[in-house]
């Protein structure tokens, strides 16, 4: 059975990703959201471009009546073609300007803003909803609380984790070309600490009821991208395919 025969729903198909900093939950949502011909939603994206701007515009990051406000209002745009994806501010491309170091040490100041997440919460709904082009086989949106907040009633939701030291692994290569000590250290607050910060508003750890656990610690990228379709197949249509063999070689409980 082939990943698309997922898509005979009459409804749009709501998929729904969890997880920490570096487990792989936007480059393998996108790459799932792409193999099943839907949209894909990085809400991390929007509470990265959120902080962006607030910066841009001199707004006191630690003014949280001011940081809501200007959220309020922000003018943000979200592309949801997984091959194309995009965030503009007020029409401004901010997709490579947002994963910068110096946004990534903040951003927590500004998603533990809790109107500010009330609005983005709102938003998040209804690109979820929209589609795109008048067409909507349905949606991959991954980021924090899709599962527990924004989606619970998701047609499949995973919370996507890995080990501490696979997570750091990854970001460190990521952004420094290797995994030696010195670039995993520099790495450490960017993982750790600001998952430490985003989970006093957001329960990423555990998976709540009903939600899926995938460990892709031992999974490589492409092991965890087959992990999830086979996890979407088998919970949407109920039957069981080749994919499966993947989750049953131990990182999905
Ligand atoms: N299963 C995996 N094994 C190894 N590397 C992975 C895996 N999944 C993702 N990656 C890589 O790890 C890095 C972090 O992944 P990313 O999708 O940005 O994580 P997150 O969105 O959870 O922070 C990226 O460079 C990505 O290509
Ligand atoms: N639904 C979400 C998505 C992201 N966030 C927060 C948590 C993170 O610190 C920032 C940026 O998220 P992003 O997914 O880009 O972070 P990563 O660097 O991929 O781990 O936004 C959130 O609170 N709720």
């Amino acid at each position: 059975m082939s990943a698309q025969s997922v898509l005979t729903e009459a409804r749009p198909l709501v998929i729904a990703v969890d997880g920490p900093s570096g487990s792989g939950k936007s480059s393998v949502s996108k790459e799932v959201a792409r193999r099943l011909g839907l949209e894909y939603l990085d809400t991390g994206a929007m509470y990265r471009a959120a902080t962006w701007s607030v910066i841009e515009s001199g707004v006191d990051l630690e003014d949280a009546v001011k940081v809501a406000e200007h959220v309020r209002n922000l003018d943000l745009t979200m592309a949801t073609d997984p091959s194309a994806p995009g965030v503009w501010v007020a029409g401004h491309d901010v997709n490579e300007a947002i994963r910068e170091t110096r946004i990534s040490t903040v951003v927590s100041k500004v998603a533990t803003n809790l109107d500010v997440r009330a609005e983005l919460l709102k938003r998040q709904r209804e690109l979820i909803a929209a589609g795109r082009d008048g067409v909507h086989q349905g949606c991959v949106a991954e980021g924090r609380d899709i599962t527990t907040v924004v989606a619970p009633d998701a047609d499949v939701r995973i919370l996507l984790t890995a080990s501490e030291e696979a997570r750091l692994a990854r970001r460190s290569k990521e952004l420094h070309g290797n995994a030696d000590a010195a670039s995993v250290e520099a790495t450490r607050d960017q993982i750790v600490r600001r998952d430490s910060d985003d989970s006093t508003v957001s329960n990423f750890e555990v998976a709540a009821d009903g939600v899926l656990h995938l460990d892709s610690s031992a999974l490589d990228f492409e092991q965890t991208v087959d992990a999830v379709l086979a996890a979407i197949n088998r919970i949407v249509t109920g039957s069981v395919t080749d994919l499966d063999e993947h989750a049953r070689a131990g990182a999905v409980s």
